[in-house]
């Protein structure tokens, strides 16, 4: 009997009551959840064939490869790369090479560290050929399915069922016009750091009124641009969060990292992670097998297992995860006592902030300093502006990006994008929201979507978006309640046990409640809807930096710039 038929009779069983009429409001609440089957509700040959799909997609993505950068590609007479020539690898133009660098660390580490806009361009290509260009086809099929799923189960298309998760009619406008109020400040800083890498790269390479081309970002999406930070610091040789030395002068290990972080929860009295998750969880790369290195966060369901598995790097970046994937198992140990269809987050965006909503404090100079990581630390007008400025290379270079994998995806849910204008469409919200474009031409032969870890994998997004909304409110709220005075993004929560009372009132519900719920308990009545004020307010003494020294600098960027999209 395997686990779909097991779950069909339980669905038939629990769609024959007729719950809706059900009084007691948390029992109606437990049916309406167990009678969403979810993709079993397939025939059994097409949920076959959905979930083959989605293996081999993710196969491709964990084991794709690329060759190493040669500098002897061939050149066109336009001076151009022939980057075909890289493609052939036949032996008489001893170009040809055998893919031996993955995603992590190597791609990673380059696309953070190469100050060559030929070679990032190189891997920024050459990736997509070999992790979205492939599963194209394979996509489309699975989109079909996963819409007839979708329609099992009462819902118009698959990404209406994904935003049932989030229990509010007009959640999608919801997010729209939390995207609109946060876009002004978004392009604020799009224009300040191009500006900066216009001085780095020059003109040529970057369109100084156009859209930044997205392989010079640090990142092989352009999601987070910490790793331009130095170029783009506005005080240089002042105070920097960036303690990746430290971390290294001081020997710290994955463990070590995971223990910092571990401190962190338990100074506000949360829960201490338990014995299996130290000896059960993967926090380093193995040596001698193949592993999907994205990190990710287990619950196995039974209040003892839990588990990370994270190819943990010595650096911030990797300490800011570390904090993040330690949020999802204290978001699971705090609603362990739910009954089980509420063990889950209120909403999958409460979930993707706990550990970031830490991590706020936890990054901060003062907080650095005190846990030795950090040497003197001024007060002073520059250091904090620095200090912003990191955490917006990260949490305001996101948001686009954020709202725009899930509009993409909605919509090709929904039908309005097709296999006529798969890859356009997606570069187009590029180019639209993110001002970011293609550092080649892209045609419908690519498919860049598909390059992104969660399109394959099949995670929905949108969660990203409204954890870095929520997140603020979350850290506005804990701040107040640990009696913290001065600007919001000074606000350091460490070892303050009644913002750790309030955490742990609010994530104790599960899905028990609805989030809007939830969020009446964290703001004591005040709100139960998402608000960008929070981060507004932390990111206000940056802005207006930022709107000083635009000044003159085109905010936004002229389309006709980016390269033209070529549509075969
Ligand atoms: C069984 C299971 O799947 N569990 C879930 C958790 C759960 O549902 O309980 C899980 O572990 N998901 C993995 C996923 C991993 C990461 C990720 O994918 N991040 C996004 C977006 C982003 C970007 C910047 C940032 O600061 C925070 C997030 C990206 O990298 O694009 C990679 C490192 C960070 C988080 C995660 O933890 O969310
Ligand atoms: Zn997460």
């Amino acid at each position: 009997m395997i686990w779909s038929d097991f779950h069909r009779t339980k669905w038939n069983e629990a769609t024959n009551f007729a719950w809706k009429n059900f009084t007691t409001p948390t029992v109606r609440r437990m049916f309406s959840f167990l009678t969403v089957l979810g993709k079993a509700a397939l025939p059994r040959d097409k949920l076959k064939e959905l979930t083959g799909l989605l293996q081999e997609m993710k196969t491709t993505y964990s084991v794709a490869k690329i060759c190493r950068y040669d500098a002897r590609l061939r050149r066109l007479p336009s001076g151009d790369y022939d980057y075909d020539a890289e493609f052939e690898a036949d032996d008489d133009n001893q170009i040809g090479c055998i893919p031996t660098l993955p995603l992590e660390p190597h791609l990673t580490q380059m696309m953070a560290n190469s100050r060559d806009p030929d070679e990032l361009r190189y891997l920024w290509r050459a990736w997509r050929e070999a992790a979205g260009k492939p599963i194209r086809q394979k996509y489309l099929r699975f989109v079909e399915l996963s819409n007839e799923a979708a329609r099992l189960n009462g819902f118009s298309d698959a990404g209406e069922y994904w935003r049932s998760d989030y229990e509010i009619d007009g959640f999608r406008e919801e997010v729209e016009e939390l995207w609109q109020k946060l876009s002004p400040l978004y392009q604020q800083l799009h224009a300040y750091v191009r500006a900066k890498l216009v001085e780095k790269y020059g003109e040529e390479v970057v369109p100084r009124r156009g859209p930044i081309p997205a392989h010079l970002l640090g990142n092989m999406w352009a999601q987070t641009w910490t790793n331009v930070l130095d170029m783009t610091i506005p005080y240089p040789g002042r105070t920097s969060v960036d303690v990746t030395n430290a971390l290294r002068i001081q020997g710290y290990s994955p463990l070590a990292m995971f223990r910092l972080a571990e401190e962190f929860f338990t100074s506000l009295g949360l829960e201490p992670m338990p014995q299996t998750f130290w000896q059960r969880s993967m926090i380093q790369k193995p040596t001698d097998r193949e592993v999907v290195c994205h990190a990710s966060a287990w619950d196995f369901c039974n209040g003892r297992d839990y588990r990370i598995k994270q190819c943990t790097e010595v650096t911030m970046e990797h300490l800011v995860t570390t904090h993040h994937e330690m949020g999802h198992i204290q978001y699971d140990l705090l609603y362990r006592n739910q009954p089980f269809i509420f063990r889950d987050g209120a909403n999958p965006g409460f979930h993707e902030a706990v550990g970031d909503v830490l991590a706020l404090s936890a990054s901060t100079p003062r907080h650095l300093q005190s846990v030795g990581l950090l040497g003197n630390v001024d007060d002073s007008y520059e250091t904090d502006i620095n200090f912003l400025f990191a955490m917006a290379l990260d949490k305001i270079a996101f948001l686009p990006f954020g709202y725009l994998m899930d509009q993409w995806r909605w919509e090709v849910f929904s039908g309005d994008t097709t296999s006529s204008n798969l890859n356009n469409r997606w570069w187009e919200l590029r180019l639209g929201v993110q001002g970011v474009s293609p550092p080649v031409p892209r045609t419908e032969e690519d498919f860049d979507p598909g390059a992104k870890f969660h399109v394959p994998a099949n995670v929905p997004y949108v969660r990203y978006f409204v954890s870095f909304v929520v997140q603020f409110q979350f850290h506005a709220e804990l701040c107040k309640a640990a009696g913290h005075e001065g600007p919001l993004h000074r606000c350091d929560i460490y070892r303050s046990v009644k913002a750790g009372r309030l955490l742990r009132n609010v994530l104790s519900l599960g899905k028990s409640r609805p989030w809007t719920e939830a969020l009446s308990v964290l703001t004591s009545g005040r709100t139960n809807k998402l608000d960008v004020e929070p981060i507004l307010e932390y990111f206000g003494p940056l802005r207006t930096w930022l709107e000083s020294q635009n000044r003159g600098e085109l905010i936004g960027w002229r389309e006709n710039e980016a390269i033209v999209l070529q549509v075969t």
